[in-house]
């Protein structure tokens, strides 16, 4: 029980044991012609920090593991998955039902994203959050999601109200937090982590992009971004770190190329091994 209890449960959202309304829940349910067992939302405190690529590699990484895997890119105003999987806009066909038909990438990945709906892949989409949250639902509940295994929601960056809209509205199964070493770990962590209590949602772990660059010389590793405090965090609130990944110049040109599934890197093996036991 909260220590700020006033046993009036219609004005909480704790499901602590003393409870005794009933929860309200917001969730949106998937249309008849769906299936999706299990969803991972990826997470970051701000944006820029590589929470599309790690939504993209995860994606691949299950679907390279025989499970039919989507993306959902939640990440309206700045969607950068159709990119690195090379589609493009004006893909999505609708079926007799009015459903949306995901984008399917070269290796089978089933993709809905804003961009894959606009004329012009440059057009902005100039939307209030209300709104954007509704494009969230739609593209959960509008979408044909076939026998998916695994769905990735690439979430708008930080835990304001669209990210609490998406967490409230799909039956998250657990989230990745993606973080870099210059940023403000630990006050970042710290509202995820609290975000993904309030929702009761597990936390698969953080993964730590722009860790390094290993000078391709020497093979030294350096800290770019100043020296990584990720372990002391992850040990403080007792979620596991999944991966620590270095700046490689690689990823750039894979994304740029649209071709990120063709990116071999084993970077992702713990995470994947997470998510099996979701
Ligand atoms: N480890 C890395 N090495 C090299 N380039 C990287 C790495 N991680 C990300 N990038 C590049 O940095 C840019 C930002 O990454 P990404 O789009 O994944 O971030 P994001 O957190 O999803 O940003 P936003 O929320 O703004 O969409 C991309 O161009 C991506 O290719």
């Amino acid at each position: 029980m909260s220590e700020n209890c006033t046993h009036n449960c219609s004005t909480c959202g704790e499901s602590c044991g003393s409870r005794t309304a009933e929860q309200t829940s917001f969730l949106e349910p998937l249309n008849p012609a769906s299936s999706v067992k299990k969803v991972i939302g990826v997470v970051s405190g701000k944006g820029g920090v590589g929470k599309s690529l790690v939504t993209a590699m995860m994606a691949v990484k299950m679907n390279s593991k025989g499970k039919h895997t989507a993306i959902l890119d939640a990440d309206i105003t700045g969607p950068s998955i159709p990119k690195a999987f090379g589609l493009n806009n004006n893909m999505v066909m609708m079926t007799k039902d009015n459903l949306m038909i995901p984008a399917t990438s070269a290796l089978g990945i089933d993709i809905m994203s804003a961009n894959l709906l606009l004329d012009n892949d440059t057009d902005p989409v100039i939307w209030r959050g209300p709104v954007i949250a509704g494009a969230v639902k739609q593209f959960w509940n509008e979408t044909l999601w076939e026998d998916v295994d695994y769905m990735f929601v690439d979430m708008p960056p930080g835990t304001g109200d669209v990210p609490l809209t998406v967490f409230q509205s799909l039956p998250v199964n657990g989230i990745i937090i993606v973080t870099s070493p210059q940023e403000l770990v630990s006050m970042i962590v710290a509202k995820a982590v609290k975000m993904a209590q309030k929702m009761n949602i597990p936390i698969l772990g953080l993964v730590e992009n722009m860790s390094y660059l290993e000078c391709p010389d020497c093979g030294k590793k350096i800290s770019v971004f100043g020296e990584s405090h990720i372990d002391e965090i992850a040990k403080e609130y007792n979620i596991p770190v999944l991966a620590k990944l270095p700046i490689d110049p690689k990823v750039a040109e894979h994304v740029d190329n649209g071709t990120i599934e063709y990116l071999e890197r084993d970077w992702f093996d713990l995470a994947a091994e997470k998510a099996m036991e979701l």
